[in-house]
Parts: structure tokens; C-alpha cells; sequence
């Protein structure tokens, strides 16, 4: 855990910053000090954001010190450049000028790649690269128009980047697309006093992913011990866990570290050998299945 007050004073913007890991990561640079900016679709997963910000905050608080404003939300859909832009705007005249942005929101839903419409590829790029870049270059753009430095930059990415994902060939391509932004803007705007790093998680279940996620584990009913099982480590990840590597990634303490991408996983993205588990077609495992 960094020392207390590490973000005091600092502006932090969290795409889909209002459910699982992005909530979870907006707790902790809250609980460092930080103001934080939720941004996405849905007002009511900014509410619920907001709310877990504030009450970790006064839970932290000494008592008798007086409440600070520490969160808002922003409706955009990242997919939008003037979206995003208001988006940045409304956060800004609320908390001041952002200078962490955590590009976090995402779309996936797992679908055979022959069974893929156009529309369905489009959504999940959109969201994922295309969200990642334009709220990217809004960050920089006001940044270096202000003078202001250092800024930090932390794309969300996940292990299909490097493995491929079957049945998931979008999110796969999209996150392989986000990790070679990471390290090209790390370079880019390295003179700018901007760093870009990319973190991923591992398996990291939570009840607000979409029910086409959750059903792929909800068939077993065993489902935590069998996902424990299916990690060197013999655990899934916990949200918060996810939150003190982001918290780590955009702060002083990685001053010197851009272009780089952590993995945090217990492992898994390392589990090959030459002895692996009998194949199951793709196409078998996502059929649904009476149990
Ligand atoms: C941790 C436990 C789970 C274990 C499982 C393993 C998990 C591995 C994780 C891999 C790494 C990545 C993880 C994640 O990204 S998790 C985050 C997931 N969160 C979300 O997806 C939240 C937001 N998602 C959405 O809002 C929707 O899914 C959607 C992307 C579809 C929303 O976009 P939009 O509003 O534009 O959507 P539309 O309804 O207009 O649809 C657009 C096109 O997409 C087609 N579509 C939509 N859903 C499906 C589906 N389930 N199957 C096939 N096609 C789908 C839809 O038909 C539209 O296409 P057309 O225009 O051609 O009709
Ligand atoms: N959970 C896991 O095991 C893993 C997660 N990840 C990654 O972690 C990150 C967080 O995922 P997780 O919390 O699990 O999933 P969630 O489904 O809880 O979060 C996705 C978030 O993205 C937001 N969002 C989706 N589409 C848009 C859009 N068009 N514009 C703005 N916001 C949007 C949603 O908010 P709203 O609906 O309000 O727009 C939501 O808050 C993602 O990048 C994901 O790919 C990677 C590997 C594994």
C-alpha cells in the first residue's frame, strides 16, 4: 500500500469506474486522497460509485474532519469524441483538471468468431480501443495545453492480448490493439511528462459482469473452487488487489516506469506445457448445457 495522502490533491478519471474492477479501483485512489471522475453510460453505475468512494473515504476519515467533495459522474459513451470531451469537462468543473485518466471501460461477450456480426465486432473495438484512444488524447490534449505535468495514463487490457481469445476474438483483437497503444504513447508523450502503462487482471469474478459472462461460470455449481482450482496460485483475483497495483502504476513511485504492462494473475497466462488438458472445441464449450 503507498503512504496516506499519495493522491491528496489529485484528479483521477476512471472510465466504467462505477462496477467491478473499476469501482474497486476508484476506491483506493480515493482512499489515497485522490478526487475521482467516473465516466460511462449508465447514471446509476455512477450512483452506486460514488457512493462506495464516499463511504470508504469517511470510513478512512478521522472523525469531526469535514466532508470533501471526492466523487462525480459523467454520462458518455467513449465511443464518442465530443462525449468524452464533456465528459472531461463536467469532471473538471467539479474536481479540477484530470490528471490520471484510467481507461477501463470495456465490452465483451463471448460468441463463435464465424457467428460474429459486423455490428457485434464494431461494438467491442469501439469500446475498447476506440474508447481507450479517444479519451487518451483528451487527457493529453488538455494537458499540454495546460503546462501541467506529471500526467499518468492506465489502460486496462486482459492475458487474450498475448494468447489470442477463443470465442472472444473481439475483446482479444481490441486488447491486443490497447497493449501496442500503450507502449506507442509511451513514447509519444514520455516528453510530455505523461506516462502510459497497461495492467492486466486475471480472473477477477464480481457479480456486475454482464449475465453472457457471469452464465460461462455460473453452469457449475462448484463455480468458486473450480475457478480457485484453475489458478497456479489456487485463488482468483480480488478487486482491491486490482486497485493497489493501479494505485502503484499512475503514482510517483513508478516515476520512471511507461510502456510497460503488468500482469496480475496469480500466474495463469504463464500455465503452458506439454502436458496441458484434453482440447474442447470452442463451439462445445460455449453451447449451453442443462447441468
Ligand atoms: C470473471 C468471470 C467470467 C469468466 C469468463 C471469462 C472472462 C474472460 C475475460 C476476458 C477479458 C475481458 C473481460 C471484459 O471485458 S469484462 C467487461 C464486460 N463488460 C461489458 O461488456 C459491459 C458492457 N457491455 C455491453 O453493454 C454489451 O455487452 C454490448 C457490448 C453489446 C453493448 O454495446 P451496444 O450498446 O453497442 O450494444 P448493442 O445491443 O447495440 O449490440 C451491438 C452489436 O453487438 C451484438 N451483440 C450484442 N450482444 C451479443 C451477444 N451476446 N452475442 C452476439 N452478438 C451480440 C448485437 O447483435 C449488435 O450487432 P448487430 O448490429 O449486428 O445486430
Ligand atoms: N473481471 C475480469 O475477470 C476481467 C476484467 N478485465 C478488464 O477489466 C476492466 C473492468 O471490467 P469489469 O469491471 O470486470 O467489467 P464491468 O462489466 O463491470 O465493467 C465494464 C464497464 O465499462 C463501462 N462501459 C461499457 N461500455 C461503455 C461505453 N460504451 N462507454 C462508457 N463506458 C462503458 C460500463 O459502464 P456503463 O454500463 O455505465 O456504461 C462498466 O462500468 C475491463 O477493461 C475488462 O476488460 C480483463 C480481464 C478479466
Amino acid at each position: 500500500m503507498l503512504p496516506a495522502g499519495s493522491y491528496d490533491g489529485t484528479t483521477v478519471l476512471i472510465t466504467g469506474g462505477g462496477t467491478g474492477l473499476g469501482r474497486a479501483m476508484a476506491v483506493e485512489f480515493a482512499r489515497l486522497g485522490a478526487r475521482v471522475g467516473i465516466v460511462s453510460r449508465d447514471p446509476a453505475h455512477h450512483a452506486a460509485g460514488v457512493t462506495a468512494v464516499e463511504q470508504a473515504v469517511d470510513e478512512a476519515a478521522p472523525a469531526g474532519r469535514p466532508k470533501r467533495a471526492v466523487a462525480v459522474g459523467a454520462v458518455a459513451d467513449v465511443r464518442d469524441p465530443e462525449q468524452v470531451a464533456a465528459a472531461f469537462d463536467a469532471v473538471e468543473s467539479a474536481l479540477g483538471p484530470v490528471s490520471v485518466l484510467v481507461n477501463n471501460a470495456a465490452a465483451n461477450f463471448p460468441v463463435l468468431a464465424a457467428e460474429l456480426s459486423p455490428g457485434g465486432w464494431r461494438a467491442v473495438v469501439d469500446v475498447v480501443l476506440t474508447g481507450s484512444f479517444l479519451c487518451s488524447r483528451e487527457l493529453h490534449r488538455r494537458h499540454v495545453a495546460r503546462g501541467a505535468r506529471p500526467g499518468a495514463i492506465l489502460n486496462i487490457s486482459a492475458a487474450q492480448a498475448f494468447t489470442g481469445g477463443p470465442g472472444m476474438v473481439h475483446s482479444a483483437s481490441a486488447k491486443a490493439g490497447v497493449d501496442a497503444m500503450t507502449k506507442t504513447l509511451a513514447v509519444e508523450w514520455a516528453p510530455d511528462g505523461i506516462r502510459v502503462n497497461g495492467l492486466v487482471p486475471g480472473l477477477f469474478p464480481h457479480q456486475d459482469l454482464p449475465a453472457s459472462l457471469r452464465a460461462l461460470r455460473e453452469r457449475d455449481p462448484d463455480q468458486d473452487a473450480t475457478d480457485a482450482r484453475r489458478q497456479p496460485a489456487g485463488r482468483v483475483g480480488q478487486p482491491h488487489e486490482l486497485g493497489w497495483a493501479a494505485t502503484y502504476l499512475c503514482s510517483p513511485f513508478a516515476g520512471f516506469l511507461t510502456g510497460h504492462t503488468l500482469v496480475l494473475d496469480g500466474g495463469n497466462h504463464l500455465r503452458r506445457d506439454f502436458v496441458m488438458p484434453p482440447v474442447v472445441p470452442v463451439a462445445e464449450q460455449l453451447r449451453p448445457r442443462s447441468l
